[in-house]
C-alpha cells in the first residue's frame, strides 16, 4: 500500500510537497487531478447523477477551486449544480467558477435554495484554513448540518470545514461530512479527536505527491499489524513464544483478572501466568492459565501487565513497585496509573519498554488536561515520562518517547465504551510484549485486533467485554492470516 494512503503529514510538509510537484507539472494539473477524483466519489454517493440537485459550498481559496471543477463535472452530466460562495461572490476561485457556468451551473444565494440538495459538497476551506469558521463560512456550515439532518449527503473536499488539519480540532461551527475526499495524503486531523468524527469516511485521492521526511501520524493497517505479528516456528516451544504475566484484578474485581488473562490468551505468547488474590475466578474461567497469589511467587515472565482491577492500597502499590523493578516490559494500566501518578520517577526511571494504557481521566492524572490536540497530548506524556503511550479513544493514539510518527488506530467502534474493555486491551499488548513486540507496535497491534473484535461483537449483539473477549480470536484471524 502506498505510504500517502496510511501516513498522515502536516500541512507545512503538504505544501512543501505540492511546491516540488507543481514545478515539474503544467498549472492548475494538481488541482485538476483532484477535482477528477472528487467528481468521481461525488458520483458514486448518488444513486443517478442526470436531474439530481447538488449543491457547492465555496470560499475563496483553491479548496473552493477544487469545488467547482467537481460541480462542473457533475453538471456536465446533468447535475443541477448551484455555488453558494462563503465569501463576497467575486472572490472564489476565477477559473473553477467559469468552467461551471459553462456547464450550466450557477452562483446563487443561500437563500436561492428551494430544493433540499441530494449531495452538498463542502469546499469552503481547506488546509489554508486558520481558526474557528468566520461568520459567512459558519452559516453554510450550520445549513449544511440542516440539510444532513435531512438526508442530504455530504462530501469534503480534503477536510471537513472548520476542522484544523494538523490536530483535528474544531473550535465553533463545522461540517459534518459522510464522505471526505482527501488530496495527496491523508491529515491527521482526519484521524484523530472530533476531526475523525467529523470527516466520516476518508478517502485519499494520490495526486503524486511525496514526502521527504516521516510522517506525523500513521493509520494501523491490518497488513501492518500482520507483519509485526509473531508466529511460532518448527522450534519454538511455549516458552521460547514468551511468558506472559498478568497482576490484575483483586477479591473485588475478579473481572479484571479474568479479561486480562483472557485477553492476554489471544496474543501470540506461548504461556500466560496470572499473580493476584483473583486465582479461583481466573482457574474456572481459563484452565489454560497457571497462577500464583503473588508477583514474587509468580514464576519467570517475559513482560509483565499490572494494574487493572487491583485497587490503590499497600498491597498493589508493592504489586506495582516489583513489576517496575524488572527489566522487563511492563503495561500499566487503571490504578497502577493512578499509583505511577503519584510517583512518575517508577517508570521514569526505567529502561525496559513501559506502556501506559490511559484513557482521558487517567491521563489527566499523569500529564494535565488531554485538550484537543490528541496527537500532541500523546506525544507530551510519553516524553515527559519516558514511555510508550496509548490514549484510548474513540480512535486510539500511540506515542513512544522518540520523535518517530504517531500510530493511530480506528478499528475500533464507540460500543467499546463498556466496563472492563480495556482489561481486554491490557492483556493482548502483554502478550506481545512478552512475545518480543517492540512496545508502540505492539500496543498499535493490540489495539487493531481489539477493536475489531469489539466491532465483531457489535455486529453481533449487545457489546460487553467478555463477549469482546469472545470474538478476539476471530479478529486476530481475519487481521494476521
Ligand atoms: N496541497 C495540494 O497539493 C493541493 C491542494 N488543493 C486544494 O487546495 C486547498 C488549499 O487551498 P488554499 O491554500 O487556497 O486554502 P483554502 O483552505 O482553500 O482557503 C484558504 C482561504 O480561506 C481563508 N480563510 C482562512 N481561514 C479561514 C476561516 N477560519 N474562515 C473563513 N475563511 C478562512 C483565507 O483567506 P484570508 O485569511 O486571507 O482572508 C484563505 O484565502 C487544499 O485544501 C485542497 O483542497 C488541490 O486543489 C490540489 C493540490
Ligand atoms: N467512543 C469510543 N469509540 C471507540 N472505542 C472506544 C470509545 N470509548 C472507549 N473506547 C475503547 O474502549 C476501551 C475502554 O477502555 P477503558 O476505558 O480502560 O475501560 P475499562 O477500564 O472499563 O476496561 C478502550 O480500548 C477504548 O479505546
Ligand atoms: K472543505
Amino acid at each position: 500500500m502506498s505510504d500517502v494512503l496510511t501516513g498522515a503529514w502536516p500541512v507545512e510538509a503538504i505544501r512543501a510537497a505540492e511546491h516540488e510537484v507543481m514545478a515539474h507539472v503544467p498549472p492548475g494539473a494538481l488541482m485538476r487531478r483532484a477535482a477528477a477524483g472528487l467528481a468521481r466519489r461525488c458520483v458514486e454517493v448518488l444513486d443517478r447523477v442526470y436531474g439530481t440537485p447538488v449543491v457547492l459550498l465555496v470560499g475563496k481559496g483553491d479548496n473552493g477551486g477544487d469545488a467547482l471543477y467537481a460541480g462542473a463535472a457533475l453538471a456536465r452530466r446533468g447535475a443541477v449544480v448551484r455555488a453558494i460562495a462563503g465569501v463576497q461572490d467575486e472572490r472564489v476561485h476565477r477559473a473553477g467558477l467559469t468552467a461551471l457556468r459553462a456547464a450550466g451551473g450557477r452562483l446563487v444565494e443561500l437563500e436561492d435554495v428551494r430544493e433540499r440538495p441530494a449531495l452538498v459538497v463542502d469546499g469552503l476551506l481547506g488546509i489554508g484554513g486558520r481558526g474557528g469558521l468566520r461568520p459567512d463560512s459558519a452559516r453554510l456550515a450550520v445549513a449544511a448540518e440542516q440539510w444532513r439532518a435531512q438526508g442530504s449527503v455530504v462530501v469534503a473536499v480534503d477536510l471537513p470545514s472548520g476542522v484544523d488539519a494538523d490536530t483535528g480540532e474544531v473550535a465553533g461551527a463545522a461540517v459534518t461530512a459522510d464522505v471526505t475526499v482527501a488530496f495527496g495524503s491523508l491529515k491527521a486531523g482526519l484521524l484523530v479527536g472530533e476531526g475523525a468524527v467529523r470527516a466520516g469516511l476518508v478517502e485519499v485521492v494520490d495526486i503524486g505527491l511525496s514526502f521527504p521526511a516521516e510522517p506525523l501520524a500513521r493509520l494501523v493497517t491490518a497488513d501492518a499489524v500482520a507483519r509485526w505479528w509473531p508466529r511460532p516456528g518448527p522450534s519454538d516451544d511455549k516458552y521460547t513464544r514468551g511468558v506472559v504475566g498478568i497482576a490484575a484484578g483483586s477479591e473485588q474485581y475478579p473481572g479484571a483478572a479474568v479479561l486480562g488473562t483472557g485477553g492476554a490468551l489471544s496474543g501470540p505468547s506461548g504461556y500466560v501466568r496470572y499473580a493476584g488474590a483473583a486465582r479461583d475466578a481466573v482457574r474456572t474461567a481459563h484452565p489454560e492459565v497457571v497462577s500464583a497469589t503473588s508477583v514474587a511467587d509468580a514464576g519467570r515472565v517475559q513482560a509483565w501487565v499490572v494494574g487493572s482491577g487491583l485497587g490503590t492500597d499497600d498491597e498493589a502499590e508493592d504489586a506495582v513497585r516489583q513489576v517496575l523493578a524488572t527489566d522487563l516490559p511492563v503495561l500499566l494500566d487503571a490504578d497502577g496509573l493512578t499509583i505511577v501518578a503519584r510517583e512518575p520517577a517508577l517508570v521514569r526511571e526505567r529502561e525496559a519498554p513501559t506502556v501506559l494504557t490511559p484513557h482521558d481521566r487517567e491521563y489527566a492524572r499523569l500529564a494535565g488536561d488531554v485538550g484537543p490536540d490528541r496527537i500532541d497530548a500523546a506525544r507530551r506524556a510519553a516524553r515527559e515520562l519516558g514511555v510508550t503511550v496509548l490514549l484510548k479513544g474513540y480512535r486510539t493514539v500511540i506515542a513512544g518517547p522518540d520523535d518517530a510518527p504517531v500510530y493511530v488506530v480506528k478499528a475500533g467502534v464507540p460500543e467499546l465504551a463498556t466496563a472492563g474493555t480495556g482489561d481486554v486491551l491490557s492483556g493482548v499488548i502483554g502478550s506481545l510484549l512478552a512475545g518480543g513486540v517492540p512496545p508502540a507496535e505492539a500496543a498499535a497491534a493490540g489495539a487493531f485486533v481489539h477493536g475489531t473484535a469489539g466491532r465483531l461483537a457489535a455486529e453481533a449483539g449487545p457489546v460487553v467485554a467478555s463477549r469482546v473477549l469472545d470474538h478476539l480470536p476471530a479478529a486476530v484471524q481475519r487481521t494476521i492470516r
